[in-house]
């Protein structure tokens, strides 16, 4: 890590904050949050800006269809996307108006950031734009996007976002003024947590979904990115983005809602995107856990080992290997298609085996990536 990297921030905006009526981009709360970007980088800091908000702001160039109780799902989500569309020119007009200095647009899927080519790509791209002072906006290509294609919310954007930066900190702002013991709008006497030591089921067990009808993802996003985003030693913070004082006490280095401290070991970069970004297209079934203890483990399985291939992958893609109980044991990336690695498990006979993998293993060593046991909502969705 570079000492210059290690002065970006990634500061991520909800829907609620951008379009609060529905009624187009409204400047209400983003004055706030541009002062602050404007502060920022006056401290010497370089900003980058995950936007939510392009579905909300395009909402009301489409007044008659949105209302219309009878539209299929299909044409909803259709409507959706040209909604983020027209809506995504408008939220980049109002931002740019705050600014003196030029913003420019990022529009990405999660096909490009798990692609290890594309990433290092958008990485390079990110950094340009920052040395020649240029704020870049980042928002899913919601326009484009499948479920398969998907990042599906911009809380993990922004977290992918921020290691793909090696940012030092995180800050989400959400209509909220951090993660409280229970979702507050349903518990009167929920408590706010300042600080969060370690992201474990308890945790993840606090979270609710999103009580808007712009929102994405409630509070269960926001742990899985700051799970993502401390990993890689960045500071994430969720902060209330409605209230000015969010942003004056985060200048003065105080923490206004909730923070989660980045890991004083991080992981390595290639193994965390890995980890955290990459996302298993199949499974692969090993008899027991005993098989998988280490890395070398995982790249020494044997096509015996191999009980059972799940889903359709071809070869390089990211499998996980997951022991007969239904332990996660590992994310890897395999040699071999779905369909060749069923055939080979399948064969008694061992020169036939051994014809395939002689010179090839069944996983290949340079990306495994061991998973804790006890999975988390954020493993099952990576
Ligand atoms: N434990 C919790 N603490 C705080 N908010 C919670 C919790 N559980 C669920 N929520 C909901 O998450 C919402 C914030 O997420 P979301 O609606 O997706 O907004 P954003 O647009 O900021 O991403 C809160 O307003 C609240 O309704
Ligand atoms: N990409 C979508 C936003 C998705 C999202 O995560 O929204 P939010 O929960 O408001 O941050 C859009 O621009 O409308």
């Amino acid at each position: 890590m570079n000492a210059k990297s290690k002065q970006r921030i990634v500061l991520k905006v909800g829907s609620a904050l951008i379009a609060p009526d529905r009624q187009g981009c409204s400047s209400r709360y983003l004055l706030a949050i541009a002062q602050f970007i404007v502060r920022c980088r006056g401290q010497g800091l370089q900003v980058i800006l995950v936007s939510s908000g392009s579905i909300a702001a395009g909402a009301h160039r489409f007044p008659l269809r949105a209302r219309d109780n009878s539209t299929s799902p299909e044409a909803l989500l259709a409507l959706k996307k040209a909604m983020a569309a027209a809506g995504q020119t408008e939220m980049m007009a109002t931002w740019d108006k705050f600014f003196d200095f030029p913003t420019a647009q990022i529009l990405l899927t999660h096909g490009d950031l798990r692609d290890r080519e594309r990433y290092l790509s958008i990485r390079d791209t990110i950094s340009t734009l920052l040395e020649h002072d240029i704020l870049p906006i980042v928002n899913e290509n919601d326009t484009v996007t499948t479920d398969a294609l998907k990042v599906g919310d911009n809380d993990n954007l922004s977290a992918m976002v921020a290691a793909a930066a090696d940012a030092r900190s995180l800050v989400i702002c959400s209509d909220i003024d951090g993660l409280y013991d229970k979702n507050p709008h349903l518990n009167a006497d929920a408590k706010l947590l300042p600080e969060v030591t370690k992201i474990d089921g308890s945790i993840y067990a606090m979270a609710g979904g999103s009580h808007s009808d712009v929102g994405t993802g409630g509070m269960l996003t926001k742990i899985q990115a700051a799970e993502k985003a401390v990993s890689h030693g960045i500071d994430t913070y969720i902060v209330n983005g409605f209230k000015e004082s969010s942003f004056n006490d985060l200048l003065l280095g105080k923490s206004p809602g909730t923070l989660f401290r980045g890991s004083d070991t991080p992981m390595l970069e290639r193994l965390h995107w890995f980890t955290h970004t990459v996302r298993a297209q199949g499974e692969v079934i090993v008899a027991t856990t005993e098989e998988v203890h280490s890395a070398e483990d995982c790249a020494n399985l044997s096509s015996d080992e191999v009980l059972d291939v799940k889903g359709t992958f071809s070869e390089g893609d990211t499998i996980l290997l997951r022991s007969d109980d239904g332990t996660r044991l590992a994310k890897a990336r395999s040699n071999y298609s779905s369909r060749l690695l069923k055939f080979i498990a399948k064969q008694d006979d061992s020169k036939l085996v051994d014809s395939f993998t002689h010179e090839r293993s069944l996983i290949a060593p340079q990306d495994i990536a061991l998973l804790s046991p006890k999975a988390t909502p954020m493993e099952e969705k990576s």
